[in-house]
């Protein structure tokens, strides 16, 4: 099976919260919720699939990026490979501009919400270095 390249952007404000949306039900791991992000097209780096995606998914500007982690994950379905950057540099306030439903929350709440599983290893990253 051919692996998706995703970037995917855990972005943090400045009450050290961050941004999660959620799947709408029709797509691939649907009615979970992700950190947004999406494919990286074939004529792009990570860096510019992330800036477009984070403006086109949640209107922010994102001025840099620090990468955080790498995950290749086999879903039945699909196989894809999640590049993750931590986005704290950025301007607007999070809009669900494809009518998903969006929450800031605090990085000790996130093991309340659901995740795609490939999302397990952030989580526990996050909650480690974000004490
Ligand atoms: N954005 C995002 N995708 C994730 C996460 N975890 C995870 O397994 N994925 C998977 C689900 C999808 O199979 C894939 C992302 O694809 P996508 O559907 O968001 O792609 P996209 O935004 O480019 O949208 P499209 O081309 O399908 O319209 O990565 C996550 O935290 N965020
Ligand atoms: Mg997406």
């Amino acid at each position: 099976m051919k692996r998706v390249h995703v970037a995917v952007g855990v972005i943090i404000n400045d009450e050290q919260k961050i941004l999660l949306a959620k799947r709408h039900s029709h797509l691939h791991q649907g009615g979970k919720w992700e950190f947004p992000g999406g494919k990286v097209e074939n004529n792009e780096t990570v860096t510019q699939a992330l800036i477009r995606e984070l403006k086109e998914e949640v209107n922010l500007d994102v001025y840099t990026s620090i990468s955080f982690l790498e995950i290749a994950h086999n879903y039945p379905d699909k196989h894809v490979l999640l590049d993750i950057h931590l986005v704290k540099d950025f301007d607007g306030i999070g809009e669900g501009l494809e009518n998903q439903e969006i929450k800031w929350v605090e990085v000790s709440a996130l093991s309340q919400y659901e995740f795609p599983e490939a999302n397990i290893p952030i989580i526990k990253k996050l909650m480690n270095e974000m004490i």
